[in-house]
């Protein structure tokens, strides 16, 4: 579903993101770890189409993920660290405002159901500025839904949200790829990023170790349990290279 190529992004003589080679098959939760300016959300970007690379190739549902990205996003939906919300709008306007931007026929009965489904329904006339990061968080999950993507890219949902509430996201997140959804998530929490089938740590800009949890494991000189441990080793590693 996801392939990319020997992708490289500079910003000026910065490289963000580093001869990343890396592909996810559909259905999968991949995890996306790594410290501050790993190079996560760019990476994140550039399969969104945000960003373009500086070099290195890259398709998405067999798109170029450059030249075809216009029908990679009709596929797509992404919620942005800052949950990308108009703050003076209320709750049914924003997500009726995604609605429309994708063509979608109804947007206020779309706007309707995505409030139930993320229980965000009795905040619906409230403006965005007066709620929580919480409730901002499911409104921002909404609009990134309003279009039923097949994929999701998730850049650090639970960030700044109380556990029960990330309890409750993650919740979603299983019944979404239950329902046959791909989704690609970066986050700081390791507990969150055990629970994905696929897992890609990354350090400046590189993906240093790629697996599931257990391969993740076996692929280790000595025994760690805990994804923490295995994260701390082969950042130590990679920065001892
Ligand atoms: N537009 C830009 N211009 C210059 N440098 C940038 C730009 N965007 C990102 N960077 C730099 O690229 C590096 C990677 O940033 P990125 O946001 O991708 O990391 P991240 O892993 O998502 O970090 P965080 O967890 O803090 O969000 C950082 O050093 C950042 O300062």
């Amino acid at each position: 579903m996801i392939h990319l190529h020997h992708i490289r992004k500079q910003f000026g003589h910065f490289t963000a993101v580093d001869d990343v080679t890396l592909s996810i098959e559909k259905g999968t939760v991949y995890g996306l770890l790594g410290a501050n300016g790993a190079g996560k959300t760019t990476l994140i970007k550039i399969m969104c189409g945000l960003l373009d690379p500086t070099s290195g190739t890259g398709t998405i549902f067999g798109h170029d993920l450059v030249r075809e990205r216009n029908r990679i996003k009709q596929s797509i939906g992404y919620m942005s660290q800052k949950f990308s919300l108009y703050q003076d709008l209320t709750v049914s306007e924003n997500i009726a405002f995604y609605a429309r931007l994708y063509g979608i026929e109804k947007p206020e009965t779309r706007a309707r159901e995505l409030s139930e489904q993320f229980d965000v329904y009795t905040f619906k006339d409230k403006v965005v500025y007066s709620l929580s990061s919480g409730v901002r968080q499911r409104v921002a999950f909404a609009c990134a839904l309003v279009h039923a993507p097949k994929l999701l890219f998730l850049d650090e949902p639970t960030s700044g949200v109380d556990p029960l509430a990330r309890r409750k996201v993650w919740k979603w997140l299983y019944r979404l790829a239950a329902d046959g959804m791909s989704i690609v998530v970066t986050t700081h929490y390791m507990d969150e990023a055990e629970h994905c089938d696929r897992i890609a740590l990354m350090n400046a800009g590189r993906i240093v170790a790629e697996g599931t949890l257990d391969t993740l494991r076996k692929g280790l000189p000595v025994q760690l349990h805990s994804l923490e441990d295995i994260f701390v080793h082969v950042m130590r590693e990679d920065v001892n290279r």
